[in-house]
């Protein structure tokens, strides 16, 4: 883990706070704008072979998936699995873009505490390559005390950009 915090998510962290001089718009007008584009929603579980229920037709351009698979996984092998079956929604030549918690254990909704699969960087590797995928881009960074609020233990987050290979 040797990147520092990435500025975009420093600027991301701070747009999901209440307006400020330097970002007025409120994050209820960010939620309406970021709904108006969407034009689906699935239920999908990621625990599925088949994880919409249904074949995606067509197939996804890109996947991007953030603080998901980590947090519903009981261990690195089912995490590697739900990657592999998310992967299967992807076209050949299809992105995946995966951001998530790396060496965390729980983290608190509420008052539930909710178990997370602790992974290092290299479970989240082997997975993918596991999965069928190309590694295209990798990286990390260490939780700075100042992002430590208590409501998990996560050491770091990761940032994964692979590519399903092309049909031979
Ligand atoms: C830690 S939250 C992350 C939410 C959001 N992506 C974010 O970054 O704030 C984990 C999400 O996984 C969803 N989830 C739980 N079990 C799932 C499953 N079997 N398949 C797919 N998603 C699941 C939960 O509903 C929740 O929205």
């Amino acid at each position: 883990m040797q990147d520092p915090v990435p500025t975009s998510l420093c600027k991301l962290g701070r747009s999901l706070q209440d307006p400020s001089p330097t970002d007025p718009e409120p994050w209820q007008e960010k939620e309406r704008r970021l709904r108006d584009r969407l034009r689906r929603i699935l239920p999908i579980d990621v625990h599925r072979p088949d994880p919409l229920g249904a074949p995606l037709r067509p197939p996804a351009d890109a996947l991007l998936s953030a603080f998901c698979l980590e947090a519903v996984s009981p261990d690195r092998a089912a995490f590697a699995r739900a990657l592999a079956h998310v992967g299967s929604l992807l076209r050949p030549g299809g992105h995946a873009l995966l951001l998530g918690a790396l060496g965390e254990s729980f983290y608190l909704a509420g008052a539930a505490r909710l178990p997370v699969v602790p992974l290092a960087e290299d479970d989240v590797r082997t997975a993918l390559t596991g999965a069928g995928f190309a590694l295209r881009d990798f990286r990390s960074y260490a939780m700075p005390p100042a992002l430590r609020t208590g409501v998990d233990d996560v050491d770091g987050v990761f940032f994964a950009h692979a590519q399903k290979p092309l049909e031979a």
